[in-house]
């Protein structure tokens, strides 16, 4: 009998294979990271053939770390940073352009254009989703438009669009000679183009954004098994789990019922709302999403606040300004200080995500004057991260009409004591941390292992959950209020800067 499910989680930053025991214990970890390319102010690329080979090195490196036989792992789940565009060629497997990565802006002429009959909500009653740069349709728009020959390829298949999921299983499946070309609905549901309602492309938003039907991936359940591994060390295992990494997460937490959340606080964070079998619409600037679908059993929807810079501006102080050594070194410059020193930094680097969906919006740091230190900027990072988070937590209480009482966290910035700590105070809700914070590989890997029988049912899984760290409110209500509502003001000093 098997005795591990596994996963590869292909982020933003880097691409992780975690292998995890049947009560969910990591039990094998290896990870990479690979580089951020910026084009131009805006703009984000990977090049998605070091994504491929980084995720060959860290499976074979988890193996080899651990001892493990390949023959001992029941299933491998696939979980991955979404949105991010590839098209490549079907015969070759080379790619036609650099992935477009979710933060890129590049597709906002393509998106203002669209908006322009019907508005920014032109299709979210079919998709969830307001018109933004976020999400994949525009971008494949942009390559098809911008990269010569490759409309006629797509028209006839040749090429295969994917999201990085779609793109890892194609090549651990065989790539060229025989790679499946599959997503799951989570994923499709980032895309713009499929349907809440069927699980399926939407012609007509198809036909709008010009995406030819045949070079997109057929839509699956998000624990199914789509193949199996071809290559590397896994050959054999079955590729039975795929789900966005932020689905990836609420399915990690355990969060099966209606009203249990979860935030996840990496590159962006990403809070995620279980709302059952029914697509909640948001009014006040949430997105509607799949969350996950086991099987033949029905598709469970979330209301998520997305938030696009976080713990990618801790990565900026670190690689653009030289300000620390690792992302961790921040918690000490940041406690170097009280507080903020009056200054807020308000990170709206690729525009402004949930609630407010603005990509005219760029970043700022207001309240400057001689007394501000690096500690201060360094803390005013971090408070950017809680108080993002609370904006999302006020929307996410009004749509759902529900109070959250606490807040389930995982994540790289979770082991930030000092944000945790600023972020109960903010919210005025507990912050719990489980003993897996690693939840979205988890996720993964509990989606795979259900398909092949791993785990029997979902239900199963919550045994498995356990708090690690809970954070209580220590603020006083007036200064919290208060600090938050400079929080606001700085926010608007953003908008509207990109003519
Ligand atoms: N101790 C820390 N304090 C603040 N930020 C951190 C800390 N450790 C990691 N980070 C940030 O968290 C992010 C990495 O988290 P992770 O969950 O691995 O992200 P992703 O899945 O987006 O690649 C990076 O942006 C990094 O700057
Ligand atoms: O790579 P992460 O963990 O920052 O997640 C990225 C999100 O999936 C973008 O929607």
């Amino acid at each position: 009998m098997a005795k591990y499910a596994a996963a590869v989680d292909q982020g933003t930053t880097s691409t992780r294979f975690m292998i995890f025991d049947h009560s969910g214990k990591v039990v094998a970890v290896d990870q990479k990271e690979h580089e951020q390319i910026y084009p131009k102010p805006g703009w984000v690329e990977h090049n998605p053939m070091e994504v491929w080979e980084r995720t060959q090195e860290v499976i074979e490196g988890a193996l080899k770390k651990a001892s493990i036989d390949p023959k001992d792992i029941a299933a491998i789940g696939i979980t991955n940073q979404r949105e991010t565009t590839v098209v490549w060629e079907k015969a070759t497997g080379k790619p036609v352009y650099n992935a477009i990565v979710w933060q890129d802006t590049r597709t906002d002429t393509i998106c203002n254009e669209l908006a322009k009959d019907g508005g920014q909500d032109r299709f979210r009653t079919k998709v969830g989703l307001p018109l933004a740069t976020y999400f994949s349709g525009p971008k494949i728009a942009w390559i098809l438009a911008n990269v010569p020959g490759v409309r006629e390829k797509a028209e006839k298949g040749e090429v295969l669009f994917g999201n990085m999921d779609t793109w890892v299983i194609w090549n651990l499946t065989g790539g060229p000679k025989g790679g499946v070309h599959v997503t799951d609905v989570s994923n499709a549901s980032r895309t713009m183009l499929m349907n809440l309602e069927t699980l399926e492309w939407d012609e007509e938003i198809l036909k709008i954004m010009g995406v030819p039907r045949a070079m997109l991936p057929k839509i699956m359940p998000s624990s199914a098994v789509y193949g199996h591994a071809a290559n590397t060390g896994v050959a054999g295992v079955p590729v039975a789990g795929d789900l966005g990494d932020q689905q990836a997460a609420l399915f990690g937490q355990t969060c099966y019922s209606v009203g249990e959340a979860k935030n996840t606080y990496g590159t962006g964070c990403f809070m995620l709302l279980n709302t059952g079998t029914r697509a909640v619409q948001s009014k006040n600037g949430l997105l509607t999403t799949l969350g996950y679908k086991i099987g033949d059993q029905p598709a469970v929807y979330a209301l998520e606040g997305s938030i696009a810079i976080t713990g990618a501006l801790v990565q900026w102080l670190r690689d653009n300004l030289k300000m620390i050594e690792k992302s961790s070194d921040i918690e000490a410059l940041a406690k170097t200080v009280d507080d903020a020193g009056g200054i807020y930094f308000v990170p709206a680097f690729s525009g402004l995500f949930a609630p407010y969906w603005k990509s005219d919006a760029r970043g700022v740091i207001v309240g400057m004057t001689r007394y501000v230190t690096r500690g201060h900027i360094a803390r005013a990072a971090l408070e950017a991260t809680a108080y993002q988070t609370r904006e999302v937590l006020d929307a996410m209480n009004k749509d759902s009409g529900v109070e959250l009482t606490a807040l389930k966290v995982d994540g790289g910035m979770v082991f930030n004591e000092l944000l945790m700590q600023f972020q109960a105070d903010i919210l005025g809700v507990p912050v719990i941390r489980p003993t897996v914070a690693e939840t979205t590989a988890l996720g993964a890997a509990y989606a795979a292992g259900l398909a092949v029988g791993f785990w029997a049912q979902v239900e199963d899984l919550r045994a498995n959950w356990g708090k690690d760290r809970e954070w209580k409110p220590q603020m006083n209500a007036d200064t919290r209020e208060a600090i938050y509502k400079g929080w606001k003001k700085a926010v608007t000093r953003t908008f509207d800067w990109i003519e």
